[in-house]
């Protein structure tokens, strides 16, 4: 059992923020790329809401005097934008996401799931202490990357070291890309630090592991009110009482903080992009290699090699790359051949009712 099993859980805030200024889509995180994908036709007949939670029982979706719980749905997920079809709520189209985090399923079978949706920023949060590890920083650097979120660095318990600007180039070394934040979770810091992400209508996530201080800092973010009170307890599906908490909390007059478990055990699948754009350096050595295939082991004209060799490199970066492709290829492969059972499984469905010897409804 971990801490999201039996832990305390967030309040929701959302519907009394909701309730507060029904008027703006803008401060639920309504933005131009949304607008974007429908008429004003659409938007009267079937108006825009977000969903600001998902529990078992359903989703929690609010819009402009919109606040409903429609029955639980497989393919949408915390943050998404529907446009709610009032007569048949099943029907409710889904908005194409800006952003979208996805994991595969602990287990043996390995769907995806679907974690989050049209998240803005995301602060990768680790402390200037044991926590701090470069392997993980870069896996959601490229998670975030592969997303299409902005990642920002947060280190926190910056008030407990000496030496502070060896933490921040330390991280910065993971990628010149993405800005680094030091700072004290438990004071003014956060909202200083953080304002430029934290803009109303901006929706965030922290990713980082147990007691890096996430909690603190949403709680910082909100003013200090603690967001953190009641417990929403659900039985699961063997019957065992369990605490869900995917949820968007709206922090009046400021962003979106996204909080839900999923963050935690995420392991990267069909990221390749993601983790080229965290190993820019590495990636751009590699096409200055003399073969195109070089394995940056001891083929000849190796630029990987040569800036090792140089000290432009740092061997143990390599090895954190190799590893971090390994893990996603293993990961993306086995994907692929899930792929390719499930489709070959639909040709056999299909066939099988086009012969007649089977009837099913959905
Ligand atoms: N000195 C200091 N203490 C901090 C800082 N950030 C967090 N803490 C403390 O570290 C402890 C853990 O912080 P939390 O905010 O609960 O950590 P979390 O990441 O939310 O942990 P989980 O809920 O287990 O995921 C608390 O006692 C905080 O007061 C910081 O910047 N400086
Ligand atoms: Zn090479």
């Amino acid at each position: 059992m971990n801490s999201d099993d039996f832990g305390h859980v967030h309040e929701s805030k959302h519907a009394d923020s909701a309730s507060q200024d029904p008027a703006s889509l803008a401060a639920l995180g309504w933005q131009p790329f949304f607008a974007e994908q429908i008429s004003v036709d659409v938007l009267s007949e079937t108006p825009p809401a977000r969903v600001v939670a998902v529990h078992r029982s359903g989703l929690q979706i609010l819009g402009v005097g919109l606040d409903e719980t429609l029955p639980p749905c497989a393919d949408v997920t915390v943050g998404d934008w529907l446009l709610l079809d009032r007569t048949q709520p099943r029907s409710s189209r889904i908005l194409s996401r800006k952003t979208l985090i996805k994991r595969r399923a602990p287990g043996t079978d390995r769907q995806v799931q679907l974690i989050a949706a049209n998240i803005d920023t995301v602060f990768i949060v680790t402390s200037c202490n044991q926590d701090f590890n470069l392997a993980r920083l870069e896996r959601y650097v490229a998670l975030a990357f592969e997303a299409g979120i902005t990642p920002v660095m947060v280190l926190t318990k910056a008030d407990l070291v000496t030496d502070r600007p060896i933490w921040i180039d330390a991280a910065r070394s993971v990628s010149d890309r993405v800005p680094v934040v030091a700072l004290d979770a438990r004071g003014d810091d956060p909202q200083a630090k953080l304002s430029p992400w934290c803009q109303p209508g901006q929706t965030v996530a922290f990713l980082g592991s147990s007691g890096v201080g996430k909690s603190t800092l949403t709680n910082a973010l909100a003013g200090n009110e603690a967001i953190a009170t009641q417990a929403i307890r659900e039985d699961d599906a063997k019957g065992r009482h369990t605490t869900t908490r995917r949820e968007l909390h709206l922090i009046p007059g400021g962003c979106l903080v996204l909080d839900t478990p999923g963050m935690r055990e995420l392991q990267l699948a069909d990221a390749a992009s993601g983790i080229a754009e965290t190993f820019e350096d590495i990636e751009t050595l590699s096409t200055h290699c003399r073969f195109g295939n070089c394995q940056h082991e001891r083929e000849p004209g190796c630029a990987i090699r040569a800036a090792i060799e140089q000290g432009q490199l740092e061997p143990a970066r390599l090895q954190r790359w190799r590893k971090l492709l390994a893990e996603d290829r293993f990961n993306s492969a086995s994907l692929a051949e899930r792929r390719t059972k499930d489709r070959a499984f639909g040709k056999m469905v299909k066939r099988v009712i086009k012969e007649g010897k089977s009837r099913r409804e959905c």
